[in-house]
């Protein structure tokens, strides 16, 4: 089964249609890059992934159920499988970043024991075991991405969906959230990163095998090989 499905879908904010026809299976374990010009709407492709925002036309199915039709538990039970990586991931600033970073755990219920064993791997797995106790505020942009990272798999989500997950760090940041990025695929989950940086998803494919989408006049294509 398909974890995401797009089907022939279309988006448009009001003005033109800014996707059209544009399909996307995502399969578990799958990599794939999504590229295209600034404005091309790959966050907005993203949205319709995370069933944020509904296609204008065409369908969207989150782990073999349509939507819309979902209820909003299904919805909410399908949000809970993917991990988001927004492109300007926001936290609360007067929690600690350990506090911020396990919200998702708190909000799921589960008792504070549980959510220190979790935490505590993640933290150190990310890299941020000595920020632990920072607050966002304080951390640099490569801390606060990899922070990010950290939230949005806290849940063990199937689906990572990272927007721009190394825009406004230096190459080593990048390399190295490329490499969280390919533990995980290889752990099994499917990973969708939108990103316009052609030097990272060249390094990505001599990691892992990723297929490449590219958004080219509203629509989505697979990119040549040349990438
Ligand atoms: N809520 C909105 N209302 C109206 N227009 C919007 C809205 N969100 C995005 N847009 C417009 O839709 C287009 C695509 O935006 P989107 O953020 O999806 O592109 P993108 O490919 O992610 O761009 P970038 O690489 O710059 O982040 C842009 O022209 C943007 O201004």
């Amino acid at each position: 089964m398909l974890v995401i499905a797009l089907d022939n879908v279309a988006y448009s904010y009001g003005g033109g249609e800014l996707l059209a026809g544009v399909t996307l299976e995502l399969a578990p374990g799958s990599f794939h890059f999504l590229t295209g010009p600034s404005g091309a709407g790959k966050t907005t492709l993203l949205k319709m992934c995370f069933g944020e925002l509904v296609p204008t036309s065409g369908r969207v199915e989150l782990f073999g159920q349509r939507l819309p039709g979902m209820t909003r538990d299904a919805l909410a039970g399908a949000r809970r499988r993917i991990g988001l990586v927004p492109q300007d991931a926001r936290f609360l600033d007067h929690l600690t970043v350990a506090e911020n970073i396990s919200l998702p755990l708190t909000v799921a219920g589960q008792d504070m024991r549980a959510q220190k064993a979790n935490l505590d791997e993640l933290l150190a797995w990310v890299g941020l075991t000595h920020r632990a106790k920072a607050t966002p505020p304080e951390l640099s942009g490569g801390e606060r991405q990899r922070a990010a990272l950290a939230r949005a798999v806290i849940l063990s989500p199937d689906v990572i969906l990272a927007d721009e997950p190394t825009g406004n760090v230096d190459w080593e940041m990048s390399q190295r959230l490329l490499r969280l990025l390919v533990e995980l695929n290889r752990m099994g989950k499917s990973v969708l990163v939108a990103s316009h940086d052609l030097a990272l998803i060249r390094a990505a494919k001599t990691q892992t095998q990723v297929r490449v989408l590219r958004i080219s006049n509203r629509r989505l294509q697979f990119a040549g090989a040349d990438l």
